[in-house]
């Protein structure tokens, strides 16, 4: 929980205007990336204040029990979801905690739709809750997350990335959209 003197958390004047398809922040990432072909590829839109709504249909290759979603394949979906509103503060941060709850199956086959939103700020520490519904914006919800998101400097990567990760990436900035977002200059 946020402590009492938290504040709201800001829109960037920077922001990507609501409505905006964000697309991938790496070409790699398991959550949203398109050359990335065991991942999710969760295509996230940005919303009014500090808000995301994202898409995922689970594949096959998603299942935990037979026709399932795994667990943690949908906790990467809220995951996705709630780090994508780092673009509408503008800010670069990693999870720290994640609290999922479970509420019914996903079947293979469904498009899961996420609204996430961060709910407050203090110093470094970013707050925030999503749901996923199954079929619709307005389905039942089957997943539920709050999170507390990190600030971090970019030596939080460079110093802990794989080298030949980081290289590739610095060799050419248009597979990490954030390089160009921030102007990251490693
Ligand atoms: C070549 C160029 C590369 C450029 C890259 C540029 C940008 C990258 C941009 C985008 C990529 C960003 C994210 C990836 C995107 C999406 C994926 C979804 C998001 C993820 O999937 S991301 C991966 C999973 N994630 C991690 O891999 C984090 C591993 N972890 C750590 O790296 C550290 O653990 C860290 C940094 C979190 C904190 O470490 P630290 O040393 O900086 O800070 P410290 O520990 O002092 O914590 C400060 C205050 O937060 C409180 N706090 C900390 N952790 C807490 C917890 N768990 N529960 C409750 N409170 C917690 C403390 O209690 C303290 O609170 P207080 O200030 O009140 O004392």
């Amino acid at each position: 929980m946020p402590p009492p003197d938290a504040r709201p958390p800001v829109r960037h004047p920077d922001a990507p205007e609501p409505g905006t398809l964000l697309g991938a922040h790496y070409d790699q990432c398991f959550g949203c990336g398109h050359e990335q072909p065991h991942g999710l590829r969760l295509d996230a839109t940005a919303g009014e204040g500090v808000s995301i709504t994202a898409e995922f249909t689970v594949q096959p290759a998603h299942q935990g029990a037979p026709g399932l979603a795994h667990g943690g394949v949908l906790a990467t979906a809220l995951d996705e979801t709630l780090g994508s509103l780092c673009w509408l503060l503008q800010t670069i941060a990693v999870t720290g905690r994640l609290e999922t709850d479970f509420v019914r199956p996903v079947p293979v086959g469904t498009v899961l739709h996420l609204s996430a939103r961060c709910t407050a700020v203090h110093g470094r520490k970013i707050f925030s809750s999503a749901v996923g519904r199954i079929g619709s914006p307005d389905g039942p919800v089957a997943v539920r997350a709050d999170a507390l998101f990190i600030e971090v400097p970019v030596a939080h990567f460079t110093d802990n990335g794989r080298d030949e990760d980081i290289k590739a990436v610095m060799e050419n900035p248009d597979r990490m959209k954030v390089t160009r977002a921030f102007e990251v200059n490693p």
